[in-house]
């Protein structure tokens, strides 16, 4: 399993009006095997932070460190290495998937880019991924237009994991679905959270759902962490203003103190 370390990361983006700050000064870490859940609204800088963890964005300050070795992507050698410890689902699985190949192609294509594997081996794995995630085998020969949204997203998060990546970003993965599939896909997470052990920086602007499968949680707004906290402590004693306006909008959440409850 992998550890992130995230020190006073700073991203800036080009904008009409001169640089735009999306991520200011921003220190995070993801203990390995645990998840950390971010939760912020939109525009607050979720996605170029996870952009800027695994090289897809610039860094104009700071470092992240994965395993305490600096993540670098300036050499192929640098990106396989990179590609290997992370990887990152997003909201739209069709980024993740070719429409021309099927959830079998796509999935042996990336369990074999590390290692050998054989005909009988990668069938397996093929059977193994899909049972992972949720899926029937039997959806192996399908194309992806042929699949259900969550199916799809699924088949994302299968492709991710055949890599054998030690962490996993989850940007916004359940946003794009139906409610009541958002739900199946989060259990999907936790039982694999369970069982393959693995680190996850989960982000997403739904608190109730990030709450859900994470074992601490950050709070970001205008690119900045403004309150970090093990999930059950976030949910009884937020600290910041901001992280109480996030709560009161999800009542049920927040566990009342002696006396505030209802009668
Ligand atoms: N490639 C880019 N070029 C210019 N500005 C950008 C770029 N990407 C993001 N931004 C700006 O940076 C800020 C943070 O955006 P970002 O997408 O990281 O936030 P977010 O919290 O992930 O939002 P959302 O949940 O809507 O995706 C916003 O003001 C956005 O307009």
């Amino acid at each position: 399993m992998t550890e992130l370390q995230v020190t006073g990361l700073t991203v800036r983006h080009p904008g009409p009006r001169g640089p735009v700050t999306a991520v200011d000064g921003v220190s995070l870490e993801v203990p390995s095997g645990t998840t950390l859940g971010l939760v912020g609204e939109s525009g607050s800088g979720k996605s170029s932070l996870a952009r800027a963890i695994v090289g897809l964005t610039p860094v104009h300050a700071g470092r992240v460190l994965l395993d305490g070795r600096e993540a670098r992507t300036r050499t192929v050698r640098d990106r396989r290495r990179l590609g290997r410890l992370v990887q990152v689902v997003l909201q739209d699985p069709d980024t993740a998937l070719d429409p021309r190949m099927t959830v079998r192609q796509t999935l042996v294509e990336a369990a074999t880019v590390f290692r050998r594997l054989d005909r009988p081996a990668r069938a397996e794995r093929v059977t193994e991924l899909l049972g992972l995630v949720g899926l029937d085998p039997r959806l192996a020969d399908r194309l992806p237009r042929r699949l259900s949204g969550g199916q799809r997203q699924r088949v994302a998060i299968a492709r991710a994991l055949a890599v054998e990546p030690g962490l996993l970003i989850a940007d916004e993965i359940t946003s794009s679905l139906d409610v009541s599939v958002q739900a199946s896909v989060l259990n999907t997470i936790r039982e694999l959270q369970q069982r393959l052990g693995l680190s996850m920086l989960f982000i997403g602007h739904n608190l109730p759902a990030v709450c859900h499968v994470s074992d601490a949680v950050a709070v970001m707004r205008h690119g900045r962490i403004v309150e970090t906290a093990p999930t059950a402590t976030l949910l009884r004693a937020p600290r910041h203003p901001y992280t109480r306006t996030l709560l009161a909008a999800v009542p049920s959440l927040r566990t009342p103190p002696p006396g505030e409850g209802p009668p």
